[in-house]
């Protein structure tokens, strides 16, 4: 095993944290093998590698979720920096509807999260210059691109800045409210 799995409190979001080994050189990690997230009951496809660059501290990206059928799975690391990463549960029908899980993931701490299906995703950056890479079980697909409002007041995330601070696209200034949001994933 390569790959420790941990659960967060909402357990279908996971922290994955794969072995670093150390020698005079640097390191070597296995940072993903799918013999260990099947192991953990993770049997997942992932279709696409993504690398996102934040030059700026404070750099927000979120909350996004894409609709069926082009929904995703989320493995997201950070190879340089750290970020605060968050997780809205978004299915309809869930008993944690509306509440999110969030944890600092950093090049330091070599640690991974898993966001799957049904969740909403955003970080903010914890220091310039971050590099978030990560891969997704369905393409990108613009036409189901969906998200809520970052700092909506009903999902009571503890953000570590401000929305005078925060640095976000304009996509995402104008994301809907979880109150304004339609059905997307039913629960069952
Ligand atoms: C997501 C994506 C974007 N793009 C293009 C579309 C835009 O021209 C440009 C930036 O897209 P966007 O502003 O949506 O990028 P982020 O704000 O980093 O979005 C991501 O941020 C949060 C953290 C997420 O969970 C999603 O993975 C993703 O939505 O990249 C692509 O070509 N392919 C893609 O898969």
């Amino acid at each position: 095993m390569s790959i420790l799995v941990e659960s967060l409190a909402i357990p279908e979001v996971k922290i994955l944290r794969p072995k670093k080994h150390g020698d005079a050189r640097g390191f070597f990690s296995e940072t993903y093998t799918e013999r260990d997230l099947a192991a953990a009951g993770l049997t997942l496809t992932f279709v696409q590698d993504n690398h996102a660059f934040s030059a700026e501290k404070g750099t927000v990206r979120g909350l996004h979720f894409q609709t069926p059928p082009f929904a995703q799975d989320k493995l997201i690391r950070v190879v340089r920096g750290a970020i605060l990463d968050v997780a809205v549960d978004v299915r309809t029908g869930s008993a944690t509807y509306g509440q999110h899980v969030s944890a600092v993931i950093s090049a330091e701490a070599w640690n991974q999260i898993l966001v799957p299906i049904g969740f909403a995703h955003g970080l903010v950056t914890l220091e310039p210059n971050t590099e978030v890479l990560y891969k997704v079980t369905n393409y990108y697909s613009p036409e189901h691109d969906k998200g809520l409002l970052w700092n909506d007041p009903d999902l009571g995330i503890d953000w570590p800045i401000g929305e005078a601070d925060a640095i976000l696209s304009e996509k995402d200034k104008r994301q809907p409210r979880l109150a304004e949001l339609p059905v997307c994933f039913p629960y069952v």
